[in-house]
């Protein structure tokens, strides 16, 4: 059942990854995912897209929707300047017990806050919970249907700010239609399609990446 397999991937982890080197747990999660069992993490080849949307943006409060093991949590905060945050959302509490062993195995719980319970609840509370004013960034990949009430949500709830950037996982595989339609037509965001595929395979998939425009 899933909840093996993430474990299994925590040992690969503790087993193969320096303790304190975020980069050499990603390296050992893409070789555990790629030679033993896929999962599924955003990975190494769209994980690149991902850092470099990340050291553009620069962020200093970052939203994730979908923990899963932390692997792109991990990510992103080994990218993050020295006061930058993530609060990072996850609904299943199995996989929310596997991020955070995985994220303190990195060394980044100063910077991660792994949050559990469903998007929907915990977004309306950003502010009053966390002292959130606005998100610079927000990466989804959680429930593809969750992306675009979640978005209006973030949007209903005062979160985004003009400029915020907002980046979707699978938009094609397993896709998000009803969310991709949204924001490739809305006048209030500006979007741009990144081509690659569905981590360690040779599906087609991509990354949405949609600018708040206010
Ligand atoms: O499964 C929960 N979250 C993961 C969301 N992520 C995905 O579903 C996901 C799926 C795939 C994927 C792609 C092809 C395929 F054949 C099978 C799966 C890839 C990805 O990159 C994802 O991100 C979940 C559980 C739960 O109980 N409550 C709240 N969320
Ligand atoms: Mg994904």
């Amino acid at each position: 059942n899933y909840y093996r397999d993430v474990n299994r991937l925590l040992h690969a982890v503790q087993k193969n990854a320096t303790k304190g080197d975020p980069r050499s747990v990603v390296k050992a999660i893409d070789n555990f995912c790629r030679q033993k069992e896929w999962a599924m993490n955003v990975g190494d080849e769209k994980g690149c897209i991902l850092d470099s949307v990340v050291s553009e943006v620069n962020p200093v409060t970052v939203l994730e929707l979908g923990t899963y093991c932390g692997y792109s949590t991990v990510r992103i905060a080994s990218l993050l300047p020295p006061r930058a945050k993530i609060i990072t959302l996850e609904f299943n509490p199995d996989y929310a017990k596997i991020a955070r062993q995985v994220i303190a195995w990195a060394g980044l719980e100063d910077k991660i806050q792994v949050v559990e319970g469903p998007s929907g609840e915990w977004i309306p509370k950003m502010k009053e919970q966390f002292g959130v004013k606005t998100f610079d960034l927000v990466f989804l990949d959680h429930w593809k249907d969750r992306y675009l009430p979640d978005t209006k949500l973030l949007e209903d709830c005062g979160l985004l700010r003009k400029g915020t950037i907002l980046l979707a996982d699978n938009v094609i595989c397993p896709g998000t239609p009803d969310y991709l339609e949204y924001v490739r037509n809305s006048p209030r965001y500006k979007s741009q399609y990144f081509k690659s595929h569905l981590e360690y395979t040779k599906a087609e998939d991509g990354l949405e990446k949609s600018v708040f425009l206010g």
